[in-house]
């Protein structure tokens, strides 16, 4: 019995066609308005990126570019973390064939499960969580989106955190600030 799996995810537990059309990588699985634009970076990269006859030093300047240029694309969309869960519904990405025995085989004989990826963490445990395989034996190491505050939980948090009572104070310093804090807009113009 083996004591660890290691393996990447996109393209190797997941599928790389279905029905002879291309499956989305973790980075191009997006119905976002630029996901035209990664899905072009990602013909012209990937070729590059599975060219053997090409060394690393020859390839990763390359490889640099093409993600920059799609970190680029994914700040512009403002993606909310919420919306992330209907991304991977809408998407076609899915795991490969006989995923279930593999994903569960290894939780009942608690063998630990390290996914290395170069693709976006968030939407890859997203697509094992939909397949109802996210088992706690896995790991993931990856890259994740660092997401803002939403108002809504700045908002709980406030509300969690104070009660300020004002008493016969005529400036609109306390409210802007509680304003500033909640919205994440610096008011410059403090008798807007
Ligand atoms: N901007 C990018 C960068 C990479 N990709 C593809 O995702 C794959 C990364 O996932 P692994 O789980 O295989 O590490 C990588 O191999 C590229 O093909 C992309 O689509 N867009």
């Amino acid at each position: 019995m083996c004591e660890k799996v290691i393996s990447d995810f996109d393209m190797t537990l997941t599928r790389f066609a279905h029905n002879g059309k291309r499956c989305p990588t973790s980075y191009s699985n997006s119905p976002l308005k630029f996901s035209l634009q990664l899905k072009e970076l990602l013909n012209k990269y990937y070729p590059i990126e599975i060219n053997a006859s090409l060394s690393v030093e020859e390839k990763l300047p390359l490889m640099v570019e093409w993600w920059t240029k799609a970190h680029e694309l994914l700040l512009q969309q403002e993606i909310r973390k919420d919306l992330l869960a209907v991304v991977v519904k809408e998407s076609e990405a899915m795991l490969r064939d006989g995923y279930k025995l593999f994903f569960d085989h290894l939780q009942e004989h608690s063998i630990p499960l390290l996914i290395l990826s170069a693709g976006i963490g968030d939407i890859l445990e997203e697509v094992i969580r939909q397949a109802g395989v996210f088992h706690p034996n896995i790991k993931v190491l990856s890259n994740f989106m660092d997401f803002d505050e939403s108002v809504e939980e700045r908002m709980q948090f406030h509300l969690d955190s104070y009660d300020i009572v004002l008493v016969k104070d005529e400036t609109m310093e306390v409210p802007n600030a509680v304003l500033r804090y909640l919205t994440g807009i610096q008011l410059t113009d403090t008798t807007m």
